[in-house]
């Protein structure tokens, strides 16, 4: 898993554009996450989310450019349908939350059920653990995460801390290799059955210069 700057790419030419919402309770860090992301900056005190936030970023990935459109939701009930209606157009969801904090995480099922509601059914869902450099106060441990990520099929579990540079590119990282990997398996028409293919747009686009290779994959 490489992302190097040099491997950060311009935003305008890319071999596949995903989609990806941000959700969870209030304070799970999510914003600090992307802002990690996106800047490799950590700012401790950020402003609640108001609606959507987005944030685009670049990555290379085996050779091609992946431009990975995070949309980071409040989680408040006031904006809730502002947010549900960009569930549709995602290709993959990261529900987040505390793992210092329990009622976060009996959140989760909530946030599965409001994916599955208002999603497309193939979106990909992964669960966030932040904050994990307060390992010492964590009432959720990453077993409890796991047996609940299986119990939904979801696609995996990540402990995160935007705190101390933790996993965050890997979050975002992991989750377009998984897309490339369902898309391309959609491309060439194979079994589903271990995945489901995306089937909500755009997933690929033939832009730039080079937008014809991705079509082999
Ligand atoms: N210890 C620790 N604190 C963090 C971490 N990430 C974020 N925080 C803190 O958690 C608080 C909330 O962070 P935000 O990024 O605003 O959380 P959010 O989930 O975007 O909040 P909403 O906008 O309300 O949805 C801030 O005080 C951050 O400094 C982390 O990895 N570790």
């Amino acid at each position: 898993m490489q992302l190097s700057s040099s491997a950060r790419v311009a935003d305008e030419n890319f071999d596949y554009l995903f989609n990806i919402i941000l959700i969870g309770d209030s304070n799970m860090g999510e914003t600090c996450v992307v802002q990690h992301f996106k800047s490799k900056v950590y700012t401790e005190a950020q402003q609640n989310t108001i609606g959507v936030d987005l944030t685009v970023c670049s990555l290379e990935i085996n050779g091609k450019r992946v431009k990975m459109q995070v949309w980071d939701t409040a989680s408040q009930e006031r904006f809730s349908t502002i947010t549900q209606s960009y569930y549709r157009s995602a290709h993959a969801a990261i529900i987040a939350y505390d793992l210092a904090r329990r009622f976060t995480f009996e959140s989760v099922p909530h946030w599965i059920h409001e994916i599955e509601k208002y999603s497309a059914a193939n979106l990909v869902i992964m669960l966030m653990g932040n904050k994990c450099d307060l390992w010492e106060k964590r009432p959720i441990l990453l077993e409890d995460a796991c047996m609940l990520a299986e119990k939904h099929g979801l696609l995996a579990v990540v402990e995160t801390s935007a705190k101390e540079s933790r996993n965050i590119d890997e979050v975002f990282v992991f989750m377009a290799k998984e897309l490339i990997t369902r898309n391309s398996l959609h491309l060439y028409g194979e079994s589903t059955l271990d995945g489901p293919p995306l089937d909500s747009t755009p997933v690929l686009t033939a832009q730039g210069p080079r937008g014809k290779a991705h079509c082999a994959c």
